[in-house]
Order: structure tokens, then sequence, then C-alpha cells
């Protein structure tokens, strides 16, 4: 990312007091007598973007798995909603993943079913009523520009489409956090643009808090320097190098953080490993 001046675009509409959604505190796990991850700490507030940047096995997934309430940490804890995940019970997890949408890499369709009914699974297990499922995988279909292959199953879908139904998939409940585990991994650079645009425009229209994992350092520059326009529907630079001000930053590398801030923090840091992984 060009460390060039930037300006911070300011919220179009007065925010209220941040509220913590994700917190860390401490928190620290290992595999097979490996620290996967070390005394890990961040937060990540009401209606942000946390972009998750780092090389390979540095840790990135299992964190998510953490957040998810997957995996438990051997030491520290996590709040989610302000609720202590590391220590809930499995009953109290289920609730809460009620109101995280995630989004895989593999994409984790069933191949079995349509596109209809694997965006509509979650709805059908939270037992909404039978005629409003339609109209909200319609909407979420909608939403990811794929209604037209609602009656399509999986392996007759690109890759691309795929990662599009995992959106839907992912949105359709309206939820309060969603956790992207690279979503554009495995995609052509074209195709990656596509998805990188669906996350600008889910964090644009509806605010919701998301952690994104990526390994390309380009999804990063286009979620902060991007925006959803609601009246011509395109995605667009921010005007005046503005950057998003709600997307924000952690790399880790090798099980710890080696950074936590904002997008101007990031471009000018004076790290020289971190400046040698961004070059
Ligand atoms: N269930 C597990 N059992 C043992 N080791 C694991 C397990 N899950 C993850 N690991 C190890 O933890 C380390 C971090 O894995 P993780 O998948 O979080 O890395 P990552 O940063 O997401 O990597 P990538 O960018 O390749 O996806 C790796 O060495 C991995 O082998």
């Amino acid at each position: 990312m060009p460390a060039e001046t930037l300006t911070t675009a300011q919220p179009s509409t007065a925010t209220a007091e941040p509220q913590s959604v994700v917190v860390f505190d401490h928190v620290s796990i290992r595999f097979d007598l490996k620290c996967v991850l070390e005394d890990i700490s961040f937060t990540v507030q009401h209606g942000e973007t946390r972009i998750i940047l780092g090389p390979a096995g540095g840790g990135k997934s299992v964190l998510m798995k953490l957040a998810n309430g997957l995996i438990q940490p051997d030491s520290g804890t996590i709040h989610v909603f302000g609720e202590e995940v590391s220590s809930m019970p499995e009953s109290e997890l289920f609730k809460l993943r009620g109101r995280i949408g995630m989004v895989f890499q593999e994409s984790a369709l069933f191949d079995s079913l349509s596109v209809e009914d694997n965006v509509a699974y979650r709805l059908h297990e939270e037992h909404v009523p039978e005629a409003e499922i339609h109209a909200r995988v319609v909407e979420a279909l909608r939403f990811v520009e794929l209604e037209h292959a609602i009656d399509k199953f999986p392996p007759e879908l690109s890759g691309g489409m795929r990662r599009r139904v995992s959106i839907a998939r992912a949105i359709v409940t309206n939820p309060d956090l969603i956790l992207y585990d690279s979503p554009t991994g495995g995609l052509d650079p074209i195709t990656s643009t596509t998805i990188i645009d669906l996350v600008i425009k889910q964090r644009d229209v509806t605010q919701t808090t998301s952690l994104l994992i990526t390994h390309r350092l380009q999804d990063a520059f286009l979620l902060a320097r991007n925006r959803f326009n609601p009246k011509t529907g395109a995605i667009e630079p921010i005007p005046n190098n503005g950057i998003d001000p709600r997307t924000k930053f952690l790399v880790l590398n090798e099980g710890r953080i080696v950074f936590d801030g904002t997008t101007e923090e990031l471009v000018h840091t004076t790290d020289p490993w971190l400046k040698d992984y961004l070059s």
C-alpha cells in the first residue's frame, strides 16, 4: 500500500459511543506444545471492519475460530457482544453463533442442496416461518447479484459464484458480526475484486462489524480506499484520497500481534519487518 498522504473520510452520520463487539485479552493457545497465538489483546468496536493480515501459519484462522467459540484458549479471555465466549457452554455458544455470519475460504456449501436451500439453511435452523424464508433468501441473493442462480447447485457454479452464495448465506440472518476467513483465497484477481466489492457494500449498507482475513494486500487497499455509492449502486474511490475510518488492521506474525491500528498508522509504519511485509 503506497505511503502517500491519506485523509480520513468523515462518517456521514453522527456515530454513537463505540461499543466493543470483540475483545481479546491476553489470549494464548498451543497445539502440540507449539504456541500458535501468544498474549493476543485487541478490541474490535461496533461498526468496525478489522482486516487481519500476516504470513501463512501466523495464527489468523485460529484467532477467528476462537472468536466464534469453535476452540477455546489455554489462557486469557475472549468477549463477543459483551459475553465471555472463552468459557461458554455449547448451548450458549449456539445462540451466540446465531448472531454471527461466517464466510469460509472453501465456501463450505452443501453440494447436494440448491443455492436457495444453502442460503436458507440457518433460517430453517432458526425456525423462521417458511413464507418469510423465500423472500429473505431472494433478498440476500439479490445483494450478491446471484438471484438468477437460486435453483442451481454449488457444483454448477464458478468459484467466485460459490463465494458469493457463501456471503449471501452469511448475511441472510442479518448478523451483528461477520467473520470472513480468506474470502478471496484461491480466486483470480478480478473475481477477488468482485468479492471485496461485496464486502465493501455490506460494510457501507449495514455497518456490520466484521473481521476479515486476507493474504492479499490489494484486498486491504480496496477496503480502505473505496466505498459503496448508494445512488449509483457502484463501488468508487473515497474522494480526496480518503480512507474509510471504520476499516482497521491487525497484523499477525508467528502468533504475535505486530500491528494493531489504522490505515494511516500502517502505511506510515517505521517497523522494519512490517515495511518489508507491506512492500
Ligand atoms: N487444530 C489444530 N491442531 C494442530 N495445529 C493447528 C490446528 N489448527 C491450527 N494449527 C496450527 O496453528 C498454526 C496457525 O494456523 P492458522 O491456520 O491459524 O494460520 P493462518 O495464519 O490462518 O495461515 P494461512 O494464512 O495459511 O491460512 C499453524 O502452524 C497450524 O498448523
